[in-house]
């Protein structure tokens, strides 16, 4: 069932490893077919190396596993909550790659002081707050994902499809799971670009809008809606 969406999810994890942003299993991708009401997930703490498509593990949009032996990655409810709540979204990747999760450990939204920047990103990358100790003792991963949404008050996740999670590490989206990781490569070089930039100069101001929108408006049209024309 869903063969298609599983192989491009397991390739979408591969990636990770291709791309340079995970070590070990700190990272997964997972993939929704909308029609159907079905995510694919990477099978948790299963090596990259030896992931392949029919270890894939298939859920609702409620959790309930549907299909798959194995247990579905720990960030699960995490991503049940980005795509009941962002509807647009068609894939979800979470890494720990360094120069983004160093902002997220800062608790910093990462400023856009660059085109490269204003070319993926509307505007800042936003942190979320810490969570609580009742919100982690109850339910963290699920918890993470409401403390996202709940910084995306006023904020298009078509239009920023990153954020960093305080304390933990950077989710990503996209209108596809190869999407959604290439904008966590993306991530990952304006975090670098950033860091160092504030390091050569550190009251180096973001982007003038004029320049955000020229670049960012250009790229992805008017409505600026994340991957369309
Ligand atoms: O961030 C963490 C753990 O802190 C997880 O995202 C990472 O270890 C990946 O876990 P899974 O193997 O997907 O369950």
């Amino acid at each position: 069932m869903h063969e298609k969406l599983k192989q491009r999810v397991c390739e979408a994890n591969l990636d990770l490893q291709r791309y340079g942003l995970v070590v070990f299993t700190w990272g997964n991708v997972s993939g929704i077919d909308r029609d159907a009401g079905i995510v694919a997930i990477k099978p948790s703490g299963v090596s990259y190396d030896e992931l392949v498509p029919e270890q894939i593990v298939l859920l609702d949009l409620h959790g309930n596993v549907v299909e798959g032996e194995l247990r579905p990655s720990s960030d699960t409810p995490t991503h049940l909550e980005l795509y009941r709540s962002f509807a647009g979204i068609g894939g979800i990747c979470h890494t720990h790659s360094p120069h983004a999760t160093m902002w997220a450990q800062a608790q910093r939204d990462i400023p856009c002081l660059g085109t490269t920047h204003a070319d993926h990103f509307y505007g800042a990358v936003p942190v979320t707050e810490t969570m609580t100790a009742a919100e982690i003792g109850q339910d963290y991963e699920a918890n993470t994902g409401v403390v996202i949404v709940r910084r995306f008050q006023g904020i298009d996740p078509m239009q920023m499809p990153a954020v960093l999670v305080a304390n933990h590490g950077p989710f990503t989206w996209g209108k596809s799971p190869d999407e959604s990781v290439k904008n966590a490569v993306v991530l990952e070089e304006v975090a670098k670009m950033a860091a160092g930039t504030l390091a050569i100069h550190p009251e180096q101001p973001p982007v003038s809008q004029a320049l955000l929108d020229k670049h960012y408006l250009r790229k992805h049209g008017k409505n600026a809606y994340y991957g369309q024309a």
